[in-house]
């Protein structure tokens, strides 16, 4: 890795004045890459895979996490202690660096003038609203809703007020409290946004998610889901796009982020990137098929799903 992705921009001595709040008011990328919970929890990983407790286990308390850190907790539950200020705010300004380095520019691969105007989308788990903001101005005529935990929505209005305060006066953007697993109380929206939120569950807590969701869909709503597709090192005859010779399916080391995220995604959150044939399965059990995954292999990429309706 190359130092300059740990440079936060900042001088040597405003660092050292306040280490605390080295990250405060950066790009993010530096914060990103100094992330240390998913590298030493993946130094116990095979501990993990051994032990009969969490070997077959998606439980999110099972993870290596827990053994290298030594608690029972989720990764969010931990970050919430007092003595965890510093790694709770770097993830947070991570998270910020990684989604600006993605962009939601992939959201504009669907055509959403299919929508009529009016037509409600809603962004499940979406945080502050990266994606929602995107959308607001790329499909003006589209209404977002944004649900997510109570003191996210809190937080995502203070900064919406700040900077799109008409959105909200509007109510073309609304936050709402909402635990995705419990029952969608938005019925039959145009839309349902899912980015970066699948990977970090197991597939029996996804499919409780992604079943809330098929409950409360129209036959005509779209699910979206945003995020990176794993390819396979090996070609396989499901393989919608593949890359040129002689470099592997999954393009060699240049691809490499997928996995390394993959690896993140098992070692703290008992979870994983899916291929198109995992996500297609899991898409399957909850009531949805895919029509289409936009994208290029190198970057996230937008799973556009349908409902699957029987004829009985
Ligand atoms: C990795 S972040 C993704 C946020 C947003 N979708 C984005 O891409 O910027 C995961 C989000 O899921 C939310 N979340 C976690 N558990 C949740 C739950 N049970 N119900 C609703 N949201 C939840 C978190 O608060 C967080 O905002």
């Amino acid at each position: 890795m190359h130092s300059s992705v740990l440079d936060t921009g900042k001088p040597i001595e405003e660092i050292l004045e306040n280490p605390a709040a080295k990250h405060a008011g950066t790009h993010g990328l530096a914060a990103f890459f100094e992330f240390d919970e998913p590298a030493k929890s993946s130094t116990i990983l095979v501990e993990n895979m051994f032990d009969p407790k969490t070997a077959f286990s998606d439980n999110p308390v099972h993870t290596p996490i827990q053994r290298a850190f030594k608690h029972d907790l989720t990764l969010y539950e931990w970050f919430e202690l007092p003595e965890n200020a510093y790694r709770r705010r770097r993830f947070g300004i991570g998270m910020m660096g990684l989604a600006a380095m993605e962009g939601n520019e992939i959201l504009s691969e669907f055509d959403w003038t299919v929508f009529p105007k009016g037509s409600v989308v809603v962004d499940v788990g979406g945080g502050f609203g990266a994606s929602a903001k995107f959308l607001a101005t790329h499909a003006p005529h589209v209404n977002i809703i944004i649900q997510d935990k109570p003191e996210v929505t809190t937080a995502g209005i203070r900064a919406w007020q700040g900077h799109s305060s008409d959105l909200l006066e509007s109510k073309r953007v609304i936050f709402q409290s909402h635990d995705f697993f419990d029952p969608q109380p938005v019925k039959q929206p145009a839309g349902f946004i899912l980015k970066s939120i699948i990977h970090n569950w197991g597939d029996s807590y996804s499919l409780k998610i992604l079943t809330h969701l098929r409950a409360a869909a129209s036959p005509d709503t779209k699910l979206f889901i945003v995020g990176v597709i794993l390819q396979y090192l090996c070609p396989s005859s499901n393989d919608s796009e593949t890359s040129p010779e002689p470099l592997l399916p999954s393009y060699g080391a240049h691809g490499e982020h997928q996995y390394m995220l993959d690896m993140a995604m098992m070692t703290v959150f008992n979870a994983r990137e899916h291929t198109t044939d995992s996500l297609s399965a899991l898409l399957r059990k909850a009531g949805w098929e895919i029509d289409a995954i936009r994208g290029t292999l190198m970057g996230v990429q937008l799973t556009v799903a349908s409902p699957i309706v029987s004829d009985n």
